[in-house]
Order: structure tokens, then C-alpha cells, then sequence
């Protein structure tokens, strides 16, 4: 069964096998969700333009589904997140008649920095903030890529950190357990998605913390 070995391969590699999961993957504008996107469903690399609407697509096989959210970073984009990771809280306040808010509710956030464009941290930061602060999103793992680290003069993990502020706020890499602190398990991983570098264990650390 090569497409069955085939997407285990994949899943399990990024220790998501067996788990149902609906993962937001968000940052500015350029850095790289939608390369990424299509990195994972089939490893092939395209050069995409823009997104300019919010687009999802779902790797599924039998009973695993693997939901990835593509939200344009640009600015009218930026503004219908909220849409997007708000509505899982919505329809759980709403009503306990609607659609069970486990399909809708948001596993993870997958937040992409271009770490070569040292001249939007600040910008990046700014979004991750009000990510961060927002109540639909409260618990919920944060896994931060820092892509494009084959570019020379990218910055390093520290560097990245850094700028985003994020200097003591990371739970820690590896087998954390963080029980029921109601600590948010957050991390930072450098990765290359075009030399499929990285990102690999960022899923990895994050899978430990989706049900
Ligand atoms: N050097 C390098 N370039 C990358 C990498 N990942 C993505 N890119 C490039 O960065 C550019 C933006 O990538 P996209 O995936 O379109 O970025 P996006 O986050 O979807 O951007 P929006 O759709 O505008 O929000 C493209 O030219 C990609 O080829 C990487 O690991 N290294
Ligand atoms: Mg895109």
C-alpha cells in the first residue's frame, strides 16, 4: 500500500499519526505557510503566489485528518484570523446543540517568522503578541518556525527569541511535562522548509501536547 506507507510516513514523522488535530499555521506576509502547507501534503515544492484569500486543506487518511489553515499574512488577511481561530470559542458559548466545538476548536497555532527579514521582527512581534494575548487562543501550544535559516545572515535561534520576546517564555524543547500548570507549551524552532530542515522536530515537540 504505497499511499497508506506513504502518508504514514509523513504523519509519523512529524509525530501527528493517529491524531485529529486542526492546526492554524499564521505569520506575516512571505514567511512560508503556504510553502510549507504543500511541503507536508505532498512534499513537492512550488512557488506560490501570495495568498490572497484564506484557503485550509486537510491531509486525511481513514480516521486521521491533519487540518492546516493557510491565512494570507498581508493586511486585510491579518484581520480575518481572529475569524478563523475565534469561532471554535463562538459556537462553544453559543450553544451545546451546535456542531461538537472538538471539531472546531484549534490544536495549535504553527507561527512562521522569516528570520532573514530581521527588518519585520517588530511587525512579527506585534502579531504574535496579540495572538498570544487573545482569549480564544488561551492554552492553546504555540510552535514558533523560524524559516529560511539557508539564507546566510539569517538570524540565529537566540537572535530570533530575542526580538520576539520571547526570551523567558519558552516551555522548553524534548519531552516537557507540563501537567495542569495551564502553562502554554511554546517553542521556538529554526527550519528550512525548501531543504526540509527543522520543522520536522517543531512538530514533533508540538504533537506531545495534541490529544
Ligand atoms: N530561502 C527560503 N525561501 C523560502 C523558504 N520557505 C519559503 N520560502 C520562500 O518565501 C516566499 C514566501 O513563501 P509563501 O509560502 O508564499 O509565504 P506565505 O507565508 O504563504 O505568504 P502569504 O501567502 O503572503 O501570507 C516564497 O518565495 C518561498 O519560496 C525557505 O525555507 N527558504
Ligand atoms: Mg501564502
Amino acid at each position: 500500500m504505497f499511499i497508506f506507507d506513504w502518508f504514514y510516513g509523513i504523519l509519523a514523522s512529524l509525530g501527528l499519526w493517529q491524531k485529529d488535530a486542526k492546526i492554524l499555521f499564521l505569520g506575516l506576509d512571505n514567511a512560508g505557510k503556504t510553502t510549507l502547507l504543500h511541503m507536508l501534503k505532498d512534499e513537492r515544492l512550488v512557488q506560490h503566489q501570495p495568498t490572497q484569500h484564506p484557503t485550509s486543506e486537510e491531509l486525511s487518511i481513514g480516521k486521521i485528518k491533519f487540518k492546516a489553515f493557510d491565512l494570507g499574512g498581508h493586511q486585510i488577511a491579518r484581520r480575518v484570523w481572529k475569524d478563523y481561530y475565534a469561532k471554535g470559542l463562538r459556537i462553544r458559548m453559543g450553544s451545546s446543540l451546535i456542531a461538537p466545538s472538538f471539531l472546531e476548536k484549534v490544536d495549535a497555532v504553527v507561527y512562521l517568522v522569516d528570520a532573514y527579514d530581521k527588518e519585520r521582527f517588530a511587525e512579527s512581534k506585534r502579531e504574535l503578541d496579540a495572538l498570544l494575548s487573545d482569549e480564544a487562543l488561551a492554552n492553546v501550544p504555540f510552535l514558533i518556525l523560524g524559516n529560511k535559516i539557508d539564507i546566510p545572515y539569517a538570524a540565529s535561534e537566540d537572535e530570533l527569541r530575542y526580538h520576539l520576546g520571547l526570551t523567558n517564555f519558552t516551555t522548553g524543547k524534548g519531552k516537557v511535562n507540563l501537567g495542569d500548570s495551564n502553562v502554554r507549551p511554546l517553542e521556538v524552532f529554526m527550519c528550512s522548509i525548501v531543504r526540509k530542515m527543522g520543522y520536522g522536530d517543531g512538530f514533533k515537540w508540538v504533537s506531545q501536547y495534541i490529544k
